[in-house]
């Protein structure tokens, strides 16, 4: 192996097979069942040799990777955070040269119309996992990215902070919109991973439709709170909320009133709205 050059040294860097599309069936009964999934692999380890010299005695390819996916798809997949969490282990527990995994998986839902008949929107909602492992146990995390909610009213946004270059006027009543990006860590793994999801879904449904809210960080936190209320096992949650801005138009050039029913929806820019909310060591 060539030696780096005196005074440089490789970081900290991993490599793997991004975009793995995978279609799972289950055709042993008439009622078909389909999987749809994004598969995305990151594996680290004594890879030094091939960063200095292209040594690749200890490199697994990229290519090999997306193949795994496929073949250990064969007995199944499950809920995606064990799918996840297989694979990872798989690669560190066969590959000695290979030290940690991080795998993170989409999932794309069909709906059923049909035995085996399904259809799905382009974009939308989807569930998330990622699963980490070094050798030891491994961090499950799940989470949901494009959930689109909207509340029509009970929401203000007043009070805030002005100074010489503020235009926004408070309002107390406005449209409240968002495209959730959402992360939940496993502290230890649920009974049931897809029974985990759905609860951790409804509370930040729940959360999100039943809080009055006077600011989108206020939401964030209660949705957060609901979430760890609602699944013990989660220890953090991590929530992205772009604030889809609705602006109420003045109708008054058309001799008009607006009483809270015309609105512009917005695009760019948008207001981005983040944090995560923990659970306190008892
Ligand atoms: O809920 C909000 N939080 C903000 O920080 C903010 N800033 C802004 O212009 N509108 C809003 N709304």
């Amino acid at each position: 192996m060539n030696a780096p050059s005196p005074g440089f040294t490789l970081g900290p860097n991993s490599y793997g097979k991004s975009g793995v599309r995978l279609v799972r069936v289950d055709r042993d009964t008439p009622r078909h069942a389909i999987r749809d999934l994004t598969v995305h692999t990151a594996l680290s380890g004594d890879l030094d040799a091939t960063h200095y010299s292209g040594d690749n005695t200890g490199v697994l390819p990229t290519d090999t990777q997306k193949n795994t996916v496929y073949a250990l798809a064969r007995d199944g997949v499950g809920a995606v955070e064990a799918f996840a969490e297989r694979l990872a282990r798989h690669f560190v527990d066969t590959t000695p040269s290979i030290t940690h995994a991080r795998v993170r998986i989409e999932e794309h839902p069909w709906t059923r119309v049909g035995d085996h008949s399904f259809t799905r929107g382009e974009g939308g909602e989807r569930r998330t996992a990622e699963a980490a492992y070094g050798g030891a146990g491994a961090a499950v995390t799940a989470g949901i990215r494009d959930l689109l909610l909207l509340n029509t009213t009970d929401s203000e946004f007043t009070g805030f902070l002005v100074n010489e270059f503020t235009t926004l006027p408070e309002t107390d009543d406005r449209i409240l919109a968002t495209a959730v990006a959402a992360d939940w860590d496993y502290t230890t793994a649920p009974a049931d991973y897809d029974q985990a999801f759905q609860s951790a879904r409804a509370a930040l449904l729940e959360a999100f439709a039943d809080t009055y809210s006077l600011s989108l960080q206020q939401t964030l936190y209660a949705v957060g709170e609901r979430i760890l209320k609602t699944v013990p096992e989660a220890g953090e949650v991590r929530l992205s909320l772009p604030n889809r801005h609705h602006y109420l138009l003045d109708l008054g050039r058309f001799g008009l009133d607006n009483p809270g029913v015309v609105f512009q929806a917005g695009d760019l820019p948008y207001g981005l709205i983040e944090g995560a909310v923990r659970r306190e060591a008892p």
